[in-house]
């Protein structure tokens, strides 16, 4: 059994990127990302100040917009509009969990498809299914990164994905699909899910419980993704697989933390750096 390094690899990438960077900077173009975050959830204060971290190392121009838990859809719908029409900031991420008096699919479709640095927004979406993206959702971007650094094959492969989100599960398909891989996408209703996830050569889990995949759910020499986040009794954070026994059955595996995470933040900010490189080559 092998780790995947995530933050290794992120910090590496990281490192190519700053270089990147730097050249389209001499050139006049900083790329520019907003968070926009509505009220005070603690967990997405976390990412968002890891993400700011990696902005400003990048020399990124990074700008955090925190706005109140109450404001009106309508309010936030035209904070959107003034970053689309905005030119500094070539990326713009609404940060998710909302407030349930916002409706999340407004929101992504007022976001400019040019600069849905998430990948979220319908256009995008469709255009990752047709084969030929613009945005990639930023955790199965990073996941593709991986495979590719530890040359993990994945034509015919059987793949497995446990959830069916439109952040990870769906977009996650999509492009282990254009790899010719044999996709599943098994979710709660999946009937005898221990079978299904048994034939997986590759195996991604995100579906949001705390070590849900234990080693009985694995073939022997599977490669293995968890895609969770979650916090146990200790406040400690914990993926969705059972690390300490799922790491005897897989041949790679990813821990948490140390896994995707590192690697969503890298490719997040990646796509800025491309989308703002398109403001002048495209
Ligand atoms: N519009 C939107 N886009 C997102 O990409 C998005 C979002 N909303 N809402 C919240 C989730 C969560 N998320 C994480 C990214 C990196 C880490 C990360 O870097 N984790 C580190 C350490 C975390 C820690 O120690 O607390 C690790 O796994 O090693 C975690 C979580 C992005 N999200």
């Amino acid at each position: 059994m092998a780790i995947i390094d995530g933050k290794a690899l992120a910090e590496k990438m990281q490192a190519d990127l700053k270089t990147k960077t730097d050249k389209l900077i001499k050139k006049g173009i900083t790329p520019g990302l907003v968070v926009i975050l509505v009220g005070e959830d603690s967990a997405s204060q976390v990412y968002v100040k890891n993400k700011e971290r990696v902005a400003n190392n990048l020399g990124f121009n990074s700008v955090v917009r925190r706005v109140e838990e109450t404001i009106s859809e309508a309010d936030l719908l035209k904070i959107i509009n003034q970053y689309n029409l905005d030119s500094q900031f070539h990326g713009i991420l609404v940060q998710l969990p909302l407030p349930k008096h916002i409706d999340e699919e407004k929101v992504l479709l007022t976001i400019d498809p040019q600069k849905d640095v998430d990948g979220f927004h319908p256009l995008n979406m469709g255009k990752l299914w047709e084969g030929n993206p613009l945005m990639i959702p930023s955790t199965p971007a990073g996941i593709m990164e991986m495979f590719k650094e530890y040359n993990v094959d994945l034509t015919g492969k059987n793949a497995v994905i446990v959830g069916r989100s439109n952040i990870v599960g769906k977009p996650m398909a999509a492009l282990l699909l254009q790899e010719n891989a044999t996709v599943t996408i098994t979710h709660s209703k999946t009937k005898d899910l221990k079978d299904v996830t048994k034939q997986a050569d590759i195996l991604v889990v995100a579906i949001g419980v705390g070590h849900f995949i234990t080693a009985d759910f694995v073939k022997n020499g599977a490669v293995v993704i968890d895609v969770g986040m979650n916090r146990n009794g200790e406040g400690k954070l914990i993926g969705d697989v059972k690390f300490d026994e799922v790491s005897e059955v897989a041949s790679l595996i990813t821990p948490v933390p140390g896994g995707v995470g590192p690697m969503t933040i890298t490719m997040l900010m990646e796509q800025t750096y491309q989308a703002a490189w398109r403001t002048i080559n495209d």
